[in-house]
């Protein structure tokens, strides 16, 4: 399991740490391993560390000051290290601890406006490693116009090697404001901040390395966010046992498609067979049942006992087709439900049983909206994990929201409550193809059947499903059919991935 926490527990940490040690020692381990990192890409990009070019762009904080003592280390290897002071104020012992070794300093502050480009671009052009020493986690969301522009002067093949975490981020909620680094490297002291796990920051953050620099894991016990790792998907995956039966490994009802929609009945009854559900149910209309029935003889059709049900892929809840009031039926249950797409419109105030919300972000926003929190498309894809917590928290269920990082919220929407967010990115973007998030509703719906709860269920389900879109797609094309016919794959490898 790969665990972060929020800022005010690091923050605690630290202190913890600080209190024992002597002063500026934590900056130093930082500053060793963030060099270490730096070293180790220079080292692969051009053979050595002598003669590179590195500039450091350096914040008012103590991130700045990390940049600062790691560029006096890389100065002591060699290396050509410029400093652009990007705020007014700087880490002064960072600073003097840079001159001495040599390095170069500038100001963004002693350039008249209009002239970056003049005053930076050749340094910045040049620069095979550039690291972000603006902002860590005491930075807020976006980053004025002239510091974007600086990173913008930075040539497309140099490596950004991010302090701590991409600036210009939310540390804790993972909000991306404008003009925020693109990292190809982060490295990261003590512990994961529970940025680099959430969407849109995670994404910015590239590579993520972990430095120790010995702050002590009983203080870090307060997980904000975390994602599952091979080990937890094997431990968690419900594996058949000798004295199991189809019953006892779970039935799953599905509730998809329609009269005009059919594929999401054949793709999603077709990931929970996949997924290795003990039984499969359909319940539909007369034509996508049939075309269940030809591709998937297995399936049973009709109504019946079932141990949790798939609500709404590929569902029009106005089509007439008798499908919404079969949604009510099995929401009016005491049985796990997962609710998605077409389904969501048809969710009550407050539902009691397991409840596993899987919407894309327009449906989340458009969810939130019917609850009387008006909210876009863009609203949601800007601030995910707010957004999810909040339908979390108005509906008292468990909200996966689907996106190249999938976010996993707990009843409840406060991590206090139902334990930490888990969030999965697992599989490529060729992932987002028509009918993949029907796969992902079949293989949850298997794993609530099987009597996982619905944070597992989701977090499972999304790492399973990103797996084997990779396994599929093997660096090309994706369609849902051939998704499904690797998750078979996926789940087998659970057992003998190399960890
Ligand atoms: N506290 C510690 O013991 C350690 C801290 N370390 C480093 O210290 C960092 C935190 O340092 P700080 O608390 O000084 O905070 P930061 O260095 O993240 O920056 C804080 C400064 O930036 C300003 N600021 C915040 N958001 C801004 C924005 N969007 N635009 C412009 N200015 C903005 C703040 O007003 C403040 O002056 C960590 O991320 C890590 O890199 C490491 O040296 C390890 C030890
Ligand atoms: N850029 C991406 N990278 C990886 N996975 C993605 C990306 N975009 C979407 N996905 C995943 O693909 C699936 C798409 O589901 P959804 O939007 O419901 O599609 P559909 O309704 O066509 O089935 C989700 O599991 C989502 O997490
Ligand atoms: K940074």
């Amino acid at each position: 399991m790969r665990s972060a926490v929020s800022v005010e527990a690091v923050r605690r940490a630290e202190r913890a740490a600080m209190s024992l040690l002597p002063e500026g020692t934590l900056m130093q381990r930082a500053a060793a391993g963030l060099a270490a990192v730096v070293v180790g890409e220079l080292s692969a990009a051009r053979g050595g560390v002598y003669g590179a070019r590195v500039v450091l762009l350096v914040g008012a904080g103590a991130n700045g000051g990390d940049a600062l003592w790691a560029g006096a280390r890389l100065r002591g290897r060699g290396a050509r290290v410029d400093a652009v002071l990007v705020a007014g104020a700087v880490h002064e012992e960072g600073l003097a601890g840079f001159r001495a070794a040599g390095g170069r300093v500038h100001r963004v502050a002693d350039v008249p406006d209009g002239g970056l480009e003049a005053g930076f671009g050749d340094l910045l052009g040049r620069a095979d490693v550039v690291v972000d020493g603006i902002l860590g986690i005491g930075g807020r969301p976006g980053l004025d116009d002239a510091t974007a522009a600086l990173l913008d002067l930075a040539a497309p093949d140099a490596c950004v090697v991010a302090v701590d975490l991409p600036s210009g981020v939310d540390p804790d909620t993972g909000a991306v404001g404008s003009g925020a680094v693109r990292a190809d490297v982060t490295v990261t002291f003590g512990v994961l901040k529970a940025a680099l796990l959430l969407p849109p920051a995670g994404q910015h953050a590239g590579r993520v390395e972990l430095v120790d620099i010995g702050l002590d894991p009983a203080d870090l016990t307060a997980t904000e966010v975390a994602s599952l790792d091979v080990a937890d998907l094997a431990a968690a995956w419900p594996w058949p046992h000798a004295g199991d039966d189809k019953y006892r490994r779970g039935v799953l009802g599905v509730v998809a498609g329609g009269r005009g929609y059919t594929g999401a009945a054949v793709l999603c009854t077709g990931a929970a067979v996949r997924s290795g559900a003990g039984m499969v149910r359909y319940v539909g209309p007369d034509e996508p049942t049939a075309l269940v029935r030809a591709r998937w003889p297995e399936v049973v059709p009709g109504d019946g006992r079932v141990q949790a049900w798939v609500l709404g892929p590929g569902l029009d809840p106005d089509a007439g087709d008798g499908q919404a009031d079969r949604v009510r039926d099995a929401l009016g249950t005491d049985l796990p439900c997962l609710v998605d797409a077409g389904a969501l419109d048809l969710l009550p105030p407050r539902r009691d049983a397991p409840t596993l919300l899987t919407p894309h972000a327009g449906e989340l926003a458009r969810l939130l909206t019917r609850l009387g929190e008006p909210t876009e498309r863009a609203d949601v894809e800007a601030r995910p994990l707010e957004h999810a917590r909040a339908a979390a928290r108005l509906t008292g269920a468990t909200v996966l929201l689907k996106g190249a990082t999938t976010v996993v919220v707990p009843p409840g929407g406060s991590p206090a409550g139902g334990g930490p967010v888990l969030t999965q990115r697992d599989g490529p973007a060729w992932l987002a193809t028509a009918g993949s998030g029907d796969v992902l509703a079949g293989v949850a719906g298997t794993l609530l059947a099987a009597g996982l709860d619905p944070l597992l269920a989701g977090a499972v389900a999304a790492a399973v499903h990103g797996r084997a879109g990779a396994l599929a797609s093997a660096g090309g094309p994706l369609d849902a059919g051939r998704l499904l016919d690797a998750v078979p794959g996926a789940v087998a490898a659970l057992r003998d991935w190399p960890t």
